[in-house]
This record gives structure tokens, C-alpha cells and sequence, in this order.
């Protein structure tokens, strides 16, 4: 059997008395949509920091491709093929389109500078729908190209593995379609997705499984229409649907 893209096992994370993490074990194939999901503070933004080197974990493994990376710094971490979004958008403000995404391609493991930079900046750009604002500053953008924009950046690491935080909320509906076919491009293109999302239609149509988290524990995993019709799923979303 080939080894999963991404391993992880045992990973636990406490702030103080809370176990934040407990115990998450979880992989993800290549060109595989795995969601992460649950509902608000169950861990998976916490979750999502262990992997990539934003917290490191109390206990725990975490294999990328074969290579231990748990306890790594961010920087190195995606050095080795993981590139993350943020719940809240982060993009440099001040800095047009290109020059953005030009910063995040100085920082992959074969970095580029110069004309290929330019060059490589304009192509992603085009990628996520940005090549008619290449010279916009990001801080004139609107909230769904700034997050397209953040997603430029995050491949311009040339990254194996994606984590995506909530990258889909606060989008109209054509805007959560486009980006809806914008994500199973990328993974038509062969890239791993980690979709933290509570954006129930998008989890639906993008992910071949579902991870379930509640209050730190993984209480379902599986395909979206199991989980989403598991009893204890509903209960952790909705509270006791006998009640
Ligand atoms: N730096 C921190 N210090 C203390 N507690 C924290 C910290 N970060 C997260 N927590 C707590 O850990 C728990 C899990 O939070 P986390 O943000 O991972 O949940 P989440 O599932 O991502 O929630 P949401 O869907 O609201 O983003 C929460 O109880 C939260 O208050």
C-alpha cells in the first residue's frame, strides 16, 4: 500500500486545563479533499495550527510524506510541501497583486526572484481569478479576492498539501460556486486539501471524507453523507435532536 500524504496520530494539545486536541489521528492521500469539521471550538483551527508549525503539540505525530515534521518550525514546514489560509485573511496591504504573491514564492524551497518570480506571480495570480488585478494593492481588493489572493500566496510555496480555514465563509452564492470549482481544480491538479469549513453545501460537494471533531475528540469520520447523517454528528452540531 502507498504511504498517506499526510500521517497523523495521537496528536494532543492542552492550554492549561483544557485539552484542546485529544488524541487526533487522521491521513490524507494525495489529491485527497479530507474535511475537518465541527462546531465552534471543537479544535480543528488548533488542529490546523499543529500542522503547521504555528503551535507545537504536547504529544502526538505528524508525518508529511514520509518525513516527521511535528515539532518543526512553520517556515520549514512549508519548505516541505504544507501551505495553509487563515480564518482571517492575511495579505500585505500595502503591496500590489504580484508583489504579494511574489513575497510567498521567495520563502518555497526553490525560491524564485526576479523576472521568474514576476512571471510565476502573474500565472497564479491568473490561477484563482486575480489576472485582471495583477497591479491592484491587495488592500483595494474586495473580501473574496483578497481571500483569492491569500490562496496565491499559499501556492506559491508549491505546496503538496493545503489547509484551508474557513476559506469559503462570508462568500454570496455565485461567489461560493466559483470557489467551490476553484478547490476541486486545485485538486483536480493533484494538490491535498484540508478543508476546515462550516459551510455545509461546500463540504458536501468537495470532500471525499469528513473528519468529525467535538470538544477536541474525533467523534465520526467517513464519507460526507455518513457522517452528516450520524446521530452523534447532529447531536454535537444541534444539540440532542430528541430534545
Ligand atoms: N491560544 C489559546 N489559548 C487558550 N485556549 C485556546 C487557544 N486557542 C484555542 N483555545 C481554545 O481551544 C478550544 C478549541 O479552539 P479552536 O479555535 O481550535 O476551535 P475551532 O473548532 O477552530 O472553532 P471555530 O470553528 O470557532 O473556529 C476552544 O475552547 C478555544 O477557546
Amino acid at each position: 500500500m502507498t504511504e498517506a500524504l499526510l500521517q497523523v496520530e495521537g496528536l494532543t494539545r492542552r492550554f492549561g486545563g483544557l485539552v484542546a486536541v485529544n488524541g487526533l489521528s487522521m491521513t490524507v492521500g494525495p489529491s485527497e479533499i479530507v474535511g475537518l469539521i465541527g462546531p465552534n471550538g471543537s479544535g480543528k483551527t488548533t488542529a490546523l495550527n499543529l500542522l503547521s508549525g504555528a503551535l507545537k503539540p504536547d504529544s502526538g505525530a505528524i508525518r508529511l510524506a514520509g518525513k516527521a515534521i511535528d515539532g518543526l518550525p512553520a517556515h520549514k514546514i512549508a519548505r516541505l510541501g504544507l501551505a495553509r489560509t487563515f480564518q482571517l485573511v492575511r495579505v500585505l496591504p500595502s503591496l500590489d497583486c504580484v508583489e504579494n504573491v511574489k513575497a510567498g514564492l521567495a520563502f518555497r524551497e526553490r525560491p524564485l526572484w526576479g523576472e521568474a518570480a514576476t512571471e510565476e506571480a502573474i500565472r497564479l495570480l491568473r490561477r484563482v481569478g486575480l489576472g485582471g488585478k495583477v497591479d491592484h494593492a491587495a488592500s483595494q481588493l474586495t473580501y473574496i479576492d483578497q481571500k483569492r489572493l491569500e490562496l496565491a500566496r499559499a501556492l506559491a510555496l508549491a505546496p503538496k498539501l493545503l489547509l484551508l480555514d474557513e476559506w469559503l465563509a462570508g462568500l454570496n452564492p455565485s461567489e461560493l460556486q466559483d470557489g467551490i470549482a476553484l478547490i476541486h481544480s486545485l485538486r483536480d491538479e493533484g494538490l491535498a486539501i484540508i478543508l476546515v469549513e462550516h459551510v455545509m453545501d461546500a463540504i458536501r460537494s468537495l470532500c471525499d471524507r469528513c473528519v468529525v471533531m467535538s470538544a477536541g475528540t474525533v467523534i465520526a469520520a467517513g464519507p460526507p453523507a455518513s457522517v452528516l447523517a450520524d446521530v452523534e454528528v447532529i447531536r454535537a452540531y444541534l444539540g440532542d435532536p430528541d430534545a
